[in-house]
């Protein structure tokens, strides 16, 4: 295993990261939002590049993955933590979220509950994650513009008002996953390195990468 950066490896939930023989560096994301929003098909289209089609099955307390991105030549381990959604783990999940250094926060376009509790996401990352986490908003299912309620606008300015990134995703045609976690793996990458000057600020990395519709996947 010397030198290769295994995919494959326990979890640590209550460990501090620890990089890996062959890794340059690991970091720990989680994903968050409302049951339903999409988060493990989005971690699926992530790692497996296919949408997990079927009856929903809601994910049951947390759940993880691993995947291997090369940021700036450096090969990043991503080890992903995809939480349930549902209001009976939010104790259960409340446990890891101090050891992330990233979140990715999403609602579904097309569900008003779903944005509307976004507020209530990130009250619980103030309470319980780390203060300086990576956070970034996702508007996911934008694949679904029929059923749209809630505009793109409408997750722009929630966004500017918590000071974090944000962009439109879907894990049905990929458009904006891969965008999402690279991002991460990239600021995160940018703090953990000790140059004095950073070049990299995740706000212009995204507004200048992200696809705007649902033209195409990544
Ligand atoms: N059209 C469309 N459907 C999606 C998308 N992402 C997820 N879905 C569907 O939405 C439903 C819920 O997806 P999940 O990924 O299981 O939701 P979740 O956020 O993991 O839910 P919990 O595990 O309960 O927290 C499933 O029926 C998916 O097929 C998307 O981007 N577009
Ligand atoms: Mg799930």
């Amino acid at each position: 295993m010397n030198g290769e950066c295994p995919e494959s490896g326990g979890p640590s939930p209550v460990t501090p990261t620890a990089t890996q023989p062959g890794c340059d560096l690991t970091f720990k994301v989680m994903l968050l939002g409302d049951s339903g929003v999409g988060k493990t098909c989005f971690l699926m289209q992530f790692r497996d590049g296919a949408f997990l089609s079927g009856a929903f099955l809601a994910t049951v307390g947390i759940d993880f993955r691993y995947k291997i991105v090369t940021v700036d030549g450096l090969k990043v381990k991503l080890q992903i933590w995809d939480t349930a959604g549902q209001e009976r783990f939010r104790s259960v999940t409340h446990a890891y979220y101090r050891d992330a250094q990233a979140l990715l926060l999403l609602y579904d376009i097309t569900s008003k509950t779903s944005f509307d509790n976004i507020r209530a996401w990130l009250t619980d990352i103030h309470e319980y994650a780390q203060k300086d986490v990576v956070i970034i908003l996702l508007g996911n299912k934008n694949d679904m513009d029929a059923a749209r309620i809630i505009e793109t606008e409408d997750g722009e300015s929630l966004a500017k008002e918590y000071g974090v990134p944000f962009m439109e995703t879907s894990a049905k045609s990929g458009v904006n996953v891969e965008l999402a976690f690279l991002a991460v793996a990239k600021e995160l990458k940018e703090r953990a390195s000790v140059k004095e000057e950073r070049s990299f600020q995740i706000h212009n990395y995204i507004d200048s990468k992200k696809k705007k519709d649902n033209c195409c996947a990544n």
